[in-house]
């Protein structure tokens, strides 16, 4: 299997640098910056997601082709027709090129009108799909410790998903509209006179060429520090607006909003910065347009070229041009998108991955593991082939303490584990090492039997998830935060889902049942509920090969947590393996194996009866928590 370095990588919030990379408001996307080196990997995954589409964009763009081409004929038409009218020509002439100039008007409006729906057609639908799958990811994945926040959240459902349709509408569809306008015109002009076209090609080449690689280089440097201080914008608005209370209640409300107001004015002088490059670039190309048209008019006079086809050739050439100047728009939407367009990618797939699908030879034979691979894991609850974590460690920051220092743990088809200890132990960030959400810095982790690093985004989410710290709650209906863990899920499977979560009950409490919705982040719940919401979300995600539970029961009283603890296990069903981390040590018992951490480390493992028989933190910590609990009131009915 092709290792994929950088696929998905580590080193969480704080230690990724703010400019550049794939960081979002200085908090790392998956770890680290994009790998460098792989060219047009983004393109790539979009071209990937476009595929099934692409005879709509095709559509659109010779659409957009139609436009320009119906708009530089109208002109030189028009042209023609202004010059040759005062000539007397004949009048069926005359009618001819005006009838011809009405219908190119109309039918530029017409087709500009038709382009503007195909175009958003197609883009519309590729965006759904990414969106969809961006989505259930982000769903699926929960927040790991890697740091995700809400304002990375909006970031990537919003403005990054945007990108993939700026991509298409703004940049690809322009783009291959100007260059066959281009080529046509040089073709037509070629007609009248050969020398004239390779005047009007050398103007076309330095408006479609040179000048969008200008505006790229000069628009690139500010893209790479706008990006993510958007995104810290972004991530400044959240906590301003879901923090006030607690700023508020410590005074640091000025201070925050300082912090704010200053990555505002930045970003302003960036933007002005950008804004200056590019009336001066804009400037060039007038400059050009004209200049073209003059070499066309001196090279068509020497050619002893016709007068009126001469003033034809001036107007067109200047249509022309500016066709083609709509490159330089597109290379600068391209520079911007890029950020957001890495974002999406990184989420979403590999280019490896990508490129595997259409391979026919691999020497390393990756491609047929992988589809093997692929095979044996479409099904809900293969589990033929165990997990494992071999010897893995973690660290945040070079000079940090590891939060998981040489810890290996079986996880074969079936198996409950249960992952306990003190808080800050590494609990979050072992699963977060299974979800890849964490890269090792040592250590072997294998899916399935195959290494971790060989799964993209996706197929990684369909083997390996569940319910992560501070899963997100989308705000919208019950239903629909359920439907992310698997869209195509029937009425009765919602209902076992939800029955096993223990949140059967409210949704039928309520008059809106699963179209009640649940607020921004889950507001209008208890937290209870919330977490209920959250882990039903999570088991009809159905993993095939591990379901992760971190801290299900967090919220709930003691009887309610057992009572779904229980049937939240017997959800995943045989062949699933199921890793549970929690503090609550009751309802263990039915657990194959409890792993304590401390400080990174396995110091004790083993089932319930052995660990309360040896003295150690597990049998402390459960006598504890069974004295409190015994004096916790049962719940009345
Ligand atoms: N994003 C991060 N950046 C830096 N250090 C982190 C990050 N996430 C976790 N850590 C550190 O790693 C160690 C393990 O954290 P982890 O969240 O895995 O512990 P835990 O056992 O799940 O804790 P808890 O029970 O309180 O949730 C802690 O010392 C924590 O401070």
């Amino acid at each position: 299997m092709t290792p994929r370095t950088g696929a998905r990588t580590s080193v969480p919030a704080g230690t990724t640098p703010r400019a550049g990379g794939t960081s979002v408001g200085g908090t790392a996307i998956h770890g680290v910056p994009g790998p460098a080196g792989t060219i047009l990997r983004s393109e790539r995954v979009v071209w990937h997601l476009s595929r099934p589409y692409l005879g709509r964009l095709v559509g659109a763009g010779l659409l957009a082709a139609g436009t320009e081409l119906a708009g530089l004929v109208l002109m030189a038409t028009a042209t023609w027709l202004l010059i040759s009218a005062a000539g007397r020509p004949p009048l069926d002439t005359l009618t001819v090129a005006i009838v011809a100039v009405r219908a190119l008007a109309i039918g530029r409006g017409v087709l500009r009108y038709t382009e503007r729906l195909a175009g958003h057609d197609a883009a519309l639908r590729v965006v759904t799909e990414v969106r969809t799958r961006v989505f259930a990811t982000l769903a699926s994945a929960g927040r790991p410790t890697a740091g995700q926040r809400s304002g990375d959240l909006l970031s990537r459902l919003v403005s990054d998903v945007e990108a993939v349709q700026d991509l298409l509408l703004r940049v690809l569809v322009p783009a291959a509209a100007a260059t066959v306008v281009g080529l046509l015109a040089v073709g037509g002009t070629a007609l009248v006179s050969v020398p004239a076209a390779l005047a009007l090609a050398g103007g076309l080449l330095l408006a479609g060429l040179a000048l969008p690689v200008l505006a790229a280089v000069l628009t690139r440097r500010t893209s790479a520090l706008v990006a993510p201080l958007r995104g810290t914008l972004a991530v400044d608005a959240v906590d301003l607006t879901h923090g006030a209370a607690e700023l508020a209640a410590f005074g640091a409300t000025r201070t925050a909003l300082d912090g704010a107001a200053t990555r505002a004015r930045e970003l302003a002088r960036l933007e002005r910065r950008t804004a200056a490059a590019s009336w001066a670039v804009d400037g060039l190309g007038v400059l050009l347009s004209g200049a073209t048209s003059a070499a066309v008019v001196l090279v068509a006079l020497r050619t002893e070229v016709d007068g009126v086809l001469v003033g034809v050739l001036a107007v067109g050439t200047l249509a022309a041009v500016e066709a083609a100047l709509a490159l330089v728009g597109a290379a600068r939407q391209w520079t911007q998108l890029r950020p957001g367009l890495d974002r999406v990618a990184e989420l979403l797939a590999d280019p490896e991955g990508l490129a595997t699908t259409d391979a026919t030879v691999d020497p390393t034979g990756a491609t047929a593991e992988a589809a093997d691979a692929a095979t044996d894991r479409s099904g809900p609850g293969n589990g033929r082939v165990g997990s494992r974590i071999t010897q893995v460690t973690v660290r945040y920051r070079p000079d940090a303490p590891p939060a998981l220092d040489q810890v290996s743990l079986e996880l074969p088809p079936g198996r409950r584990i249960a992952v306990v200890g003190p808080s800050g132990a590494g609990k979050s960030t072992l699963l977060a090492v299974l979800t890849g959400a964490v890269r090792p810095e040592a250590g072997r982790v294998t899916v399935g039997g195959l290494d971790l690093a060989s799964f993209s985004g996706e197929e990684l989410t369909r083997s390996v998830s569940g319910l992560l710290a501070e899963a997100h709650v989308f705000h919208t209906t019950v239903r629909e935060n359920l439907l992310l863990g698997r869209s195509r899920a029937t009425e009765d499977e919602l209902t076992a889902a939800a029955e096993a979560a223990g949140l059967l009950d409210w949704v039928r409490q309520q008059p809106a049942g699963w179209e009640t919705v649940v607020g921004e982040d889950g507001g209008q719940l208890s937290g209870g509920q919330r977490q209920r919401l959250a882990l039903a979300r999570a088991l009809l995600a159905a993993p095939t090969d591990v379901l992760l539970l971190d801290e299900p029961t967090e919220g709930l009283d003691p009887h309610a947590a057992d009572r779904v603890l229980t049937s939240a296990t017997a959800y995943a069903g045989p062949t699933r393996t199921v890793l549970l981390v929690t503090h609550r040590l009751s309802e263990l018992e039915a657990y194959d194996e409890i792993v304590v951490l401390d400080s990174g480390r396995i110091v004790q493992r083993g089932n319930h009866s052995e660990l309360v028989d040896q003295p150690g933190w597990y049998r402390d910590q459960w006598k504890r928590q069974r004295g409190a609990e015994l004096a916790y009131p049962a719940p009345r009915g």
